[in-house]
């Protein structure tokens, strides 16, 4: 435990504490911080975190890096120190201890700071949930199981057999009934590879178009892909050898054949211009032309009629599977999206803390490093409603959420986000950058999952669509007004040129957000 601070603070930095007898002034240190935050001593609480100026709402004040300890050594050492008051539990069951600023943060049951678990840069990511004021104090909330005797009276006198609130307060080590309360737990423990069988699934799948009817071209679910016309067909086999050794092959269109003969033209597929924006270099010693975009089936055809509809786009392999069946998933994607399902849950009860409708939108970072790679998604985003605050009808949690990701991609340049991993476009690129663009490889959310409180409605559904997201994950139907099997289905209508995949959560989700999300039935999510 922290040092017990019991005497009168003498100003805002400095506090008399009697410690093991003596009695000594302790000193905040200076700290260096220019998101407007700085370290003083409170009377009963020991250190805290302040607000030197005024702060806006919704900015973020600390990013903490965390020190990671094994469950092991936590078991035989941590535990019996003075971490034990500062570690928490990390989602992948390792112990963390926020370094930075982040170990400061006292506790309030009614926060002005909300904190969101980055796994990927191993921080934490602190925000402002108000506008507060120069001097108050920057709380986050712990959990409804306190170790200590909180000094707030609205904290002394809480229930203390209230249900944790879910609203995402560091669940403290030793807190072991908080670390049982996962409901999904039972389906969730085990390796990472298996296949959870569908019916398992704590969601319901939803199927967008019957087997027959992608015989018609027109159901023809496509994507973009860089292709190149080959010139002389002679150098067909040399160009086949180069693009197994360039590692463009990818298995994101093993279901395509990689030539087509068209109206006595050869064009070769390189690789899925979703996952390379940008036009690929060939081979320099082969006479080629620019290689370019063309939109192609992105599934197997499931039967002969399929086949013959999918090759008016480009030749595709038959891969017959028993009707109805959709991809299976691992473990480790279920954990994944429940993750992102906690998420989504946590931040709509802080948007109701704050006087907004509980509806937020969230993309979190890929599950396939691959599709990260290329999405170029290094962080989650998240929308919320702002249209109690804004006054705005537009505001709607997805339409805000697509403007972040618009907005995360107007970042001056990828090498910003992450120098390790962008590399500088080649120059020549550009026209071509201009013309995938168009058809479809720099759509706002492709291949990316949104996991939304509710489902959305119309509007929201077809911004959706429009951003090419790849699926849908809801947890609360909207009967009246939703656009994904509501009152309509968006992504099944005739004539869209994209489906996205849509679920339904269905397990954990009640018993985790309780009245978090209810709205009135007639709401446009
Ligand atoms: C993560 S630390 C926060 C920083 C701590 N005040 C310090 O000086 O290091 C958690 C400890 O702070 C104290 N604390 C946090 N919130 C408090 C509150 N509302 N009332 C009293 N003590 C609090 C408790 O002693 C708790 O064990």
């Amino acid at each position: 435990m922290q040092s017990t601070s019991t005497g009168n603070a003498k100003d805002n930095d400095t506090v008399t504490s009697k410690q093991e007898g003596s009695s000594s002034v302790r000193r905040a240190p200076y700290h260096l911080n220019s998101t407007g935050c700085h370290i003083r001593y409170i009377e009963g609480k020991g250190r805290g975190v302040f607000a030197s100026r005024q702060l806006p709402r919704n900015e973020l004040i600390e990013v903490s890096p965390v020190l990671l300890f094994t469950p092991e050594e936590y078991e035989a050492h941590g535990k019996y120190t003075v971490l034990d008051h500062y570690t928490f539990k990390w989602r992948d069951g390792r112990m963390a201890l926020a370094l930075g600023l982040g170990s400061l943060f006292n506790h309030s049951r009614t926060p002005n700071v909300s904190y969101t678990l980055d796994p990927d840069t191993e921080s934490i990511r602190y925000t402002t949930t108000r506008v507060i004021e120069e001097g108050e104090e920057l709380c986050i909330f712990y959990g409804h199981k306190l170790w200590f005797e909180p000094t707030d009276i609205e904290d002394a006198t809480r229930e203390d057999d209230e249900p944790d609130d879910g609203w995402g307060g560091l669940s403290l080590v030793g807190n072991e009934e908080a670390e049982d309360e996962d409901p999904l737990a039972f389906l969730l423990d085990g390796d990472d590879e298996e296949i959870i069988p569908e019916d398992q699934l704590p969601f319901v799948r939803m199927k967008l178009i019957d087997d027959e009817a992608e015989d018609e071209p027109s159901a023809v679910i496509t994507e973009p892909a860089w292709v190149v016309d080959i010139s002389e067909p002679r150098h067909t086999n040399t160009l086949l050898k180069w693009l197994k050794q360039s590692g463009l092959d990818t298995p994101s269109l093993a279901h395509l054949k990689r030539v087509r003969k068209h109206d006595g033209k050869t064009t070769l597929l390189l690789t899925s211009a979703a996952l390379s924006p940008e036009a690929p270099a060939l081979p320099s010693d082969i006479p080629l032309s620019e290689p370019y975009t063309l939109d192609v089936p992105k599934g197997p055809a499931l039967t002969q009629e399929a086949m013959k509809a999918k090759a008016t786009f480009w030749p595709t392999i038959y891969a017959p599977r028993k009707k109805g069946e959709l991809e299976p998933l691992t473990r480790g994607q279920v954990r994944w999206a429940w993750d992102a399902v906690r998420t989504v849950i946590s931040e709509a009860r802080t948007a109701k803390k704050r006087g907004e409708l509980p509806i937020v939108a969230h993309v979190p970072v890929p599950y396939d490093p691959e599709v990260k790679e290329s999405t170029q998604l290094l962080s989650p985003l998240t929308g919320y409603d702002t249209r109690q605050s804004t006054s705005h009808p537009l505001r709607h949690a997805v339409l805000n959420l697509v403007r972040n990701v618009a907005d995360y991609r107007a970042q001056p340049t990828d090498a910003a986000r992450e120098p390790t991993t962008a590399a500088p476009a080649p120059s020549s690129a550009s026209s071509a950058d201009a013309e995938a663009s168009r058809n479809g490889a720099h759509y706002l959310l492709t291949s990316l999952t949104a996991f939304l409180s509710h489902e959305p409605c119309i509007m929201c559904s077809m911004a959706l669509l429009h951003s090419r997201v790849k699926e849908v994950f809801y947890l609360r139907a909207m009967d009246q007004t939703g656009g994904c099997g509501g009152c309509a289905c968006v992504p099944k209508l005739e004539g869209v040129n994209h489906r996205f995949a849509v679920a339904r959560w269905t397990q954990g989700v009640d018993a985790l957000a309780g009245d978090a999300l209810d709205v009135d039935e007639a709401t446009d999510a």
